[in-house]
């Protein structure tokens, strides 16, 4: 599987500026081989907290949603949409999107974790549905956003639902970029699982982000990795019968006691 992620840095409360920005990246690429593209999280908007309760999108009327369905289909490449900000009952939530080549949306997941550090609590809801895989390709996959890669456990839980390629989309500040390193690397370690980040670099409201985005196999190899300041592309293809390899060396799922634990 042949994907490119956009370490994209973000414009501020700006949704159409994003999306243009996004369709003339698009234009630029050279994408007859790529399967799926990846963006990072709140790539509409940035952190742009108290303005969201007026920009975010309604997910049933979402001009983000049209443009990444028109894009997977004009391209026929599937998308990672990252995470743009919804509202929904008059609360706004953070919200990561998939679409297929064929342009339809084939899953979306809630941020469950709210960040406290960046104050995401005052201004956010939690997601309220558990993580599921999603298909693509025949694949199964997962997504989470960003803070949920501090929890182990959703993650574990989408191994177990069969996951063998995880997105992690992200605005992960630089003041935490070890953490940033080493948890997606374990992530991909314990669970025996390609993990694909895409985090934005650049600043807003005074904080630096890490940018880093990274390729990471199942054995916890580095494959690639974004710059830490600079806007980027990467391009990366995935060997992905390497999952059953890595579990039929280490069979750690078969060696699991989870009566004693669960
Ligand atoms: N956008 C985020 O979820 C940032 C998470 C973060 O800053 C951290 O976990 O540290």
């Amino acid at each position: 599987m042949n994907i490119l992620v956009y370490q994209m840095d973000v414009i501020p409360g700006d949704p159409q500026a994003n999306r243009e920005k996004v369709g003339k990246w698009l234009e630029e690429q050279e994408l007859h081989d790529v399967d799926l593209i990846m963006l990072p999280e709140m790539w509409t908007t940035a952190y742009t907290l108290p303005e969201l309760d007026d920009i975010a999108e309604e997910p049933a009327d979402s001009e983000t949603v049209r443009f990444l369905k028109e894009s997977a289909e004009r391209y026929h490449v599937h998308i990672m949409g990252g995470s743009i900000a919804v509202k929904r009952d008059g609360k706004v939530f953070n919200r990561a999107l998939v679409i297929n080549n064929a342009g339809e949306l084939v899953y979306h997941y809630d941020k469950m974790h709210l960040v406290p550090m960046l104050n995401e609590p005052a201004y956010l809801s939690g997601g309220e549905e558990s993580v599921r895989v999603f298909e693509l390709d025949g694949v199964k996959m997962g997504v989470v956003i960003c803070y949920d890669l501090r929890f182990p456990e959703i993650i574990r839980s989408l191994a177990l639902q069969g996951c063998k390629l995880l997105f992690i989309p992200a605005e992960w500040p630089d003041s935490r970029r070890a953490h940033w390193d080493v948890l997606s690397a374990a992530r991909a370690v314990e669970n025996q699982m390609y993990v694909v980040t895409c985090n934005r670099p650049g600043e807003y409201d005074g904080i630096t982000f890490a940018g880093s985005s990274a390729f990471i196999d199942p054995w916890g190899n580095v494959l690639q990795k974004g710059s830490v300041e600079h806007e980027e592309t990467l391009r990366q293809e995935l060997e992905l019968s390497n999952v059953a390899e890595v579990r039929e060396n280490v069979p750690v799922f078969d060696s699991r006691v989870p009566s004693l634990y669960d």
